[in-house]
């Protein structure tokens, strides 16, 4: 069985440890230069945090093979220090079935860079009128507990009524795609004074807030699990901070581009900028980033999205909307939330790890630095600085919004159950 030391790390970003990794689990972990193995690795000052997890990529495969594959995109995952991701359900065919979730599982087993944990279709073919074979894709290899229409709002409030009914017969939760389509009909940004300047039509919070409201009411009715997908304003955090204050099952993410970037941005009329839900204004940002560190968000969530060149480098109104995130999440939370004074290492992997998991019922991750726990880890540098070239990233596509920009912080070694995914900061 393989012994490795990694020395010096800081788990959580607290004291300087030892951590002694055999075979797949977290044998040990005491203080640095105490233990000791058949081979030492030096992370001196890196900070050791729990393997991420996230709670919504796009991993497009099947399907749209030209913009991801569930190879590239857990590349990409394993980069950005991921172990598990959540793989979203709005591929062609879409992942409504249990065959489709199954294959997608596989390709995770396959690829080897990272878990894949397939998120199934709430509704048929993500039509919104009649509900997908749930209990068959909870009941199937890939195990599934998250169901979505991501890309879409389950609108219809009956549907959604049965939804949160029954995920809860296998302890399932329904990922809501927070969005009120009449309201949203041709809408290209957010609605506001930057959308009136720009003339662009305008995505106004309330189509968001709308949804969430009625939402959150409904799953405390009938006493399920919701959360909420890329919350995106300062309204909708309020709601969710009133259906926690209540008690209620309710969860909700946030994405890194949210709480950094806003829609300022439009005025480029570069559609790199242009996502689903729209970036928002610098208020909703301080909102949004407030609410990470008080917990009433509890992750962040990147919503990776994809898109090939010639659905980007075109103009706005006929732009794809999304952006890519797997490999650029840590450092943005770092830039918007560490570096802030907002959130310590500790909240970021309870944000960005043991939530996710835990929202997810993903056995084996978010588990504390421990001794006992899987040995899912990512060591972070958080004293480096790189500058995004979108050529050199894992993934197919090159829509990052942070072309040229330098960000703090970078993944050096990713560990899943003890098998090193990524070392010296590249694939291993
Ligand atoms: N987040 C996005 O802007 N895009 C997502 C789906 C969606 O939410 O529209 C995609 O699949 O591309």
């Amino acid at each position: 069985m393989s012994e490795r030391v990694y020395r010096g790390a800081r788990p959580l970003g607290g004291e300087p440890a030892d951590l002694l990794v055999r075979g797949e689990v977290l044998a040990e972990v005491g203080p640095a230069g105490t233990l000791s193995g058949a081979e030492v690795v030096d992370v001196d000052g890196l900070v050791a945090l729990p393997g991420l997890v996230d709670l919504h990529t796009h991993l497009r495969e099947p399907g749209r093979e030209d913009a991801e594959t569930v190879e590239s995109g857990t590349a990409a995952a394993a980069l950005g220090g991921y172990t598990a991701v959540h793989a979203m359900a709005n591929t062609d065919p879409v992942a409504d079935t249990a065959g489709v979730v199954e294959q997608v599982w596989r390709l995770g087993r396959e690829a080897g860079h990272c878990d894949v944990a397939p998120v199934g279709a709430v509704t048929v073919g993500l039509a919104g009128e009649r509900l997908a074979e749930l209990g068959a894709m909870a009941d199937s290899r890939a195990r599934v507990r998250v169901f979505s229409d991501d890309g879409r709002c389950v609108s219809d409030a009956v549907l959604m009524r049965r939804a949160l009914e029954y995920v809860r017969a296998f302890d399932g939760v329904v990922a809501q795609h927070a969005q009120e389509p009449r309201l949203t009909e041709g809408a290209q940004m957010n609605e506001g004074a930057v959308s009136g300047a720009l003339g662009l039509p305008g995505w106004p919070a309330v189509a968001e807030e709308a949804v969430i409201a009625r939402d959150v009411l409904l799953a405390a009715h009938v006493g399920s699990r919701l959360h909420v997908c890329h919350l995106s304003t300062a309204g909708s955090v309020e709601i969710v901070r009133w259906a926690k204050s209540k008690g209620w099952d309710v969860t909700a993410e946030v994405t890194p581009h949210h709480l950094l970037l806003t829609d300022e941005l439009a005025a480029t009329y570069d559609p790199t900028y242009k996502v689903n839900p729209p970036l928002r204004t610098a208020e909703d940002v301080r909102a949004l980033r407030e609410a990470v560190a008080d917990g009433t968000v509890d992750c962040v969530a990147t919503d990776h999205a994809p898109h090939p060149v010639e659905d980007k480098d075109c103009e706005w109104a006929a732009g794809a909307m999304g952006m890519l995130g797997l490999e650029t999440a840590l450092s943005v939370v770092q830039e918007a939330l560490v570096d802030t004074g907002l959130l310590d290492w500790a909240g970021v992997a309870d944000r960005m790890s043991v939530r996710p998991a835990r929202i997810g019922r993903l056995e084996g991750h978010g588990a504390p630095l421990a001794a006992g726990s899987p040995a899912n880890v990512a060591f972070v540098d958080p004293a480096a600085r790189w500058t995004v070239v979108p050529g050199e990233l894992a993934s197919r596509s090159r829509n990052t919004p942070y072309a040229g920009r330098t960000l703090p912080g970078r993944v050096v070694t990713t560990l899943l159950r003890g098998r090193p995914t990524v070392e010296h900061g590249k694939l291993a």
